[in-house]
């Protein structure tokens, strides 16, 4: 009987370095992501949250280790690993010429999805994410709060049961991130597994109940949120954070 995979990622012993920036690397690094966890991957500019959620998702090939996503290594099985996950990343991804009905018609399409669930998929999420008025509009005209919401829409048009979402709530208004934050808690609730980063810790502490900090290339502490506050006896992500990494620029 085959055993029900546990983790949503597993990070073994990986080495990484960008060919043309050496001496930034990773080395030896291991994380372990369970399934249905809403995990927040924290750490000063530079430290390389977005590296490694580029590891994991396929994007940058480990140079050593490897990593499995539901038990498959991103690097080999990409058609199967694609249908694992959805992508929310820092950057706009969409196409700005287009309304959020065809931006989501395209990608529905490309990942995988017929007519008939697309149609079902988009009604759903411009419903939930307050988009159905501007449903036909361009989205080059939309404020910076709705656009993070299409890029959300993108990214889970597919239902994943992984998602990734890199700084998904920077510049936008305390409505948007509201709406933003209730509705991952929601795809959490119904199994989806959440992998995220942010400078904003406070939102951070109301989302994640597993952390990993991340400095300098190297994961400087892990666990469960309320036991590391506890342990290092801070009340606050931030205060956890700056006593860990200090307060000098790293850039
Ligand atoms: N394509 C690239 N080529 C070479 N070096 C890169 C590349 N992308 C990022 N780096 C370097 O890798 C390091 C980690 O960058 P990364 O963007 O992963 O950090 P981050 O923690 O996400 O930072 P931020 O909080 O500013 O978004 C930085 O020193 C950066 O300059």
């Amino acid at each position: 009987m085959a055993i029900a995979e546990t983790y949503a990622v597993n990070i073994n012993d990986i080495e990484f370095g960008y060919p043309d920036n050496p001496e930034v690397s990773f080395t030896q690094l291991n994380l372990k992501i369970a399934k249905g966890e809403r995990f927040g991957l924290f750490g000063p500019n530079g430290a390389g949250k977005t590296t490694l959620m580029n590891l994991m998702t396929g994007l940058l090939k480990v140079n050593k280790g490897s990593i499995s996503l539901l038990g498959h290594d991103v690097n080999k099985h990409n058609n199967t690993v694609s249908k694992l996950f959805g992508f929310v990343p820092q950057d706009f991804s969409f196409y700005q010429e287009l309304s959020p009905v065809e931006n989501l018609e395209f990608f529905g399409a490309w990942s995988g999805l017929n007519k008939q669930q697309i149609n079902q998929r988009i009604d759903e999420l411009l419903d939930i994410l307050g988009l159905d008025d501007v449903r036909n509009k361009q989205v080059q005209k939309f404020s910076g709060g709705m656009k993070r919401r299409v890029n959300l829409a993108i990214g889970v048009i597919h239902n994943p049961p992984v998602l990734f979402l890199d700084e998904p709530t920077v510049g936008v208004d305390v409505q948007t991130r509201h709406a933003i934050i209730n509705y991952l808690k929601i795809l959490n609730e119904s199994g989806t597994t959440l992998i995220y980063t942010s400078h904003q810790l406070s939102e951070a502490e109301g989302l994640c109940e597993q952390v990993a900090l991340l400095d300098d290339r190297k994961i400087i502490t892990q666990g469960n949120i309320h036991s590391l506050l506890k342990e290092h006896q801070h009340n606050t992500l931030e205060e956890l954070f700056i006593d860990l990494t200090g307060k000098e620029y790293r850039d």
